[in-house]
Parts: C-alpha cells; sequence; structure tokens
C-alpha cells in the first residue's frame, strides 16, 4: 500500500524564528488556526529548561547520570537482538494506551499528565493544523508507547533504559546533548570551635571553605575511552544514514521495532519520526547531521514539525477519552493490519 502526502510547509528558518520567539515566553500560533503553544509547562516554567529550580531538577539530573554513563555501543546491541524478538506478549495498540498509564517517566521536566493524556494531548493537537494527515494523528497517539518497556511484563526495564532524549553511540557524544556536561561546585563551610580558634591564637573565629568539584557523566561512559567510538564519525561514515547508527536504547527504537515487524501500513516519515522523537540534538540543535543521508533530511521536516506538538501540547487541558476514542481506534484499524501486536 502507498500512502502519499503533501510536504510541510514550513521551512526551517521560519519555524526556527517561532521557536526563538517562543522560548522567550511569547504565545505563538503553530500554523494557522488551531494549536496554540503556551509560553510555560504545568510547572510555570520554560519548556526543557534542565536547569530550573524545580522538584524535578534533582531526579532529572540523576536520570541523565546514569543514562549518559550506561548507554554503550555494547549494551544497545543486546537490548536490540533480546527485545527485537518481540516475544514479550500480545496485545492490540488501544491496549498499550491503557497499560501506559502505570507508568512515570522520570525524565520529563514538564509533564505532568498520565501518559495517555500526552499522547491524546499530541495527537489532538495535531489533528487541529494538520486535519488531512490522518498518519501523524495516530503517531501522536502512538509514539510514546515503547515507554511500556519500564512496565513489569516487559522485565521493569530501568528508567535510563527507556525513556529521555536519545543520542548515537559509536560515535563521539556532541556537546548538545542534555546535561553532556555538568560541572557544580559543592562549597562546604566550616567553622572552627572558638576554643581551638583561641588555641592558634585566630583572633576571630576561622571559617574554612571547602570547595569540591562533581562529576563528567558521559567522561564515564565505558565508551568515550575506546578509540573505536569516541571520535565523530566512530563506527560509521558520511552521509551513511541514521538507519545504520546505533542510538541509545529506548522507547523510540523500541516502538520503531514494533511497527516495522507488525508491518504497520505507515509512511517512511511516520516510522522516522517514532524512532527519533527523541533525538533533540538533531532536531532541535542539528548535530550529526554530517551522518544523514537524503531519505533523512526530507523525513527530519516531518520530524521537527511533530516536535512542537509533542512538546508544547503538555498542559492542563484534559482531553476526554470516550470522545475521540472511537476516531483513534478507526486509525489504528487502518494503519495497523493486525489486531493483535506482538510486543
Ligand atoms: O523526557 C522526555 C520524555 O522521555 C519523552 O518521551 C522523550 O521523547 C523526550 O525526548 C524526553 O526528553
Ligand atoms: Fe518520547
Ligand atoms: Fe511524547
Amino acid at each position: 500500500m502507498t500512502i502519499s502526502y503533501e510536504m510541510p510547509a514550513l521551512g526551517y528558518e521560519v519555524e526556527k524564528k517561532m521557536q526563538t520567539q517562543n522560548e522567550k515566553g511569547s504565545v505563538a500560533n503553530l500554523s494557522g488556526s488551531g494549536f496554540l503553544m503556551p509560553d510555560t509547562n504545568s510547572f510555570g516554567h520554560n519548556f526543557r529548561d534542565y536547569d530550573a529550580e524545580s522538584a524535578r531538577r534533582e531526579g532529572v539530573e540523576n536520570f541523565y547520570r546514569a543514562n549518559h554513563i550506561n548507554q554503550t555501543y555494547d549494551f544497545v546491541n543486546k537490548m536490540r537482538e533480546a527485545y527485537g524478538k518481540l516475544n514479550r506478549m500480545e496485545m492490540s495498540i488501544w491496549e498499550c494506551c491503557e497499560l501506559l498509564n502505570d507508568v512515570v517517566d522520570e525524565s520529563d521536566p514538564d509533564l505532568d499528565e498520565p501518559q495517555i493524556e500526552h499522547l491524546l494531548q499530541t495527537a489532538e493537537a495535531i489533528r487541529k493544523d494538520y486535519p488531512d494527515q490522518d498518519w501523524l494523528h495516530l503517531i501522536g497517539l502512538i509514539h510514546d508507547l515503547g515507554k511500556v518497556l519500564l512496565h513489569p511484563t516487559f522485565g521493569g526495564l530501568p528508567q535510563w533504559a527507556v525513556v529521555g532524549d536519545t543520542f548515537p553511540v559509536g560515535c563521539a557524544f556532541d556537546e548538545s546533548i542534555v546535561h553532556h556536561k555538568v560541572v557544580y561546585a559543592n562549597v562546604k563551610m566550616h567553622q572552627l570551635p572558638t576554643k581551638v580558634s583561641l588555641l592558634i591564637g585566630c583572633p576571630v573565629k576561622y571559617v574554612t571553605v571547602f570547595i569540591s568539584m562533581d562529576a563528567q557523566y558521559f567522561k564515564e561512559n565505558l565508551d568515550d575511552s575506546n578509540p573505536l567510538y569516541n571520535t565523530k564519525y566512530g563506527a560509521y561514515s558520511e552521509g551513511c544514514g541514521l538507519n545504520n547508527v546505533m542510538m541509545s536504547w529506548g522507547h523510540d527504537d523500541y516502538m520503531y521495532l514494533v511497527a516495522k515487524e507488525n508491518n504497520a501500513n505507515l509512511p517512511s516519515a511516520a516510522l522516522f519520526i517514532i524512532r527519533y522523537h527523541s533525538f533533540y540534538s538533531l532536531h532541535r540543535s542539528g548535530a550529526y547531521r554530517h551522518l544523514m543521508n537524503d531519505e533523512d533530511v526530507e523525513n527530519l521536516k516531518w520530524l521537527r514539525i511533530f516536535n512542537k506538538y509533542d512538546l508544547y501540547s503538555k498542559s492542563k487541558v484534559r482531553i476526554d477519552i470516550e470522545i475521540v476514542k472511537p476516531y483513534y481506534l478507526s486509525l489504528i484499524d487502518k494503519y495497523f493490519p493486525a489486531k493483535k501486536i506482538k510486543w
């Protein structure tokens, strides 16, 4: 089956401008009629502000510490091999949406809603602005379903192996990756007891300041000191195509494998979005472009559009699940020929 779709009208520069405006805090309309980007997340902070002091900040940073240390080339190989078998369970796409409500994503500084809300908020926001691209609505609904890897039924993988931004393994870690380099100082002050300060003839109470610096996360990843993997190209070559690049393991790559192996009738851009939606260093910062081929360049246009809805639809606006459910069931029917999907 061939699915045709129009290429997005927005150019990189226009979008970039809107993005910058939004980061400055204005309310911008995405592409005409429907969806309005809010200026702050549910916690009153800018979206994806990993340095903002909030109840989430420390947990998110600890998450990235574990993520950056443990995601190695070897680890990803093993996970793709094990989970690519899709022999854990069989269930429908909608059942999976419901199962996802039991999991919490500790990497996300913006989301304060159950996962199914986020899926529907993304899908409905896209639907407002791109009413004719029903495949893109479906991607809104299913893009995060790979987070079921956190569920006990799937072995309850640790957070660092499921969520958060992704990045290539097998070549140097780019500095634009979230929490690539975190340098912070611990300051401890010690006051000498009065007796001691008198004894050493110190006229005022003596204060000692201890400053210690803490770790650089990617530096602790074994691949970072492996000459096969720590150069710009590492295991890859110029323009080799992202399909040949191994990404850190998580919900993106897993859901891509699920959609592909279950023969979903989705266009190449749809599979690309699922697979790389957490690859912010590429679609936000433009890193790793030297690994892309022509098809990646085309698909990236759609990913950049999708990303706005994935990110900025995270809000307190509730969607009535029962009202929209029949529409999404019809999309699942249209694009997934098998009723029970292998996971
Ligand atoms: O914390 C979030 C969350 O895990 C999203 O599902 C993922 O796609 C983003 O890239 C990440 O920053
Ligand atoms: Fe995601
Ligand atoms: Fe998402």
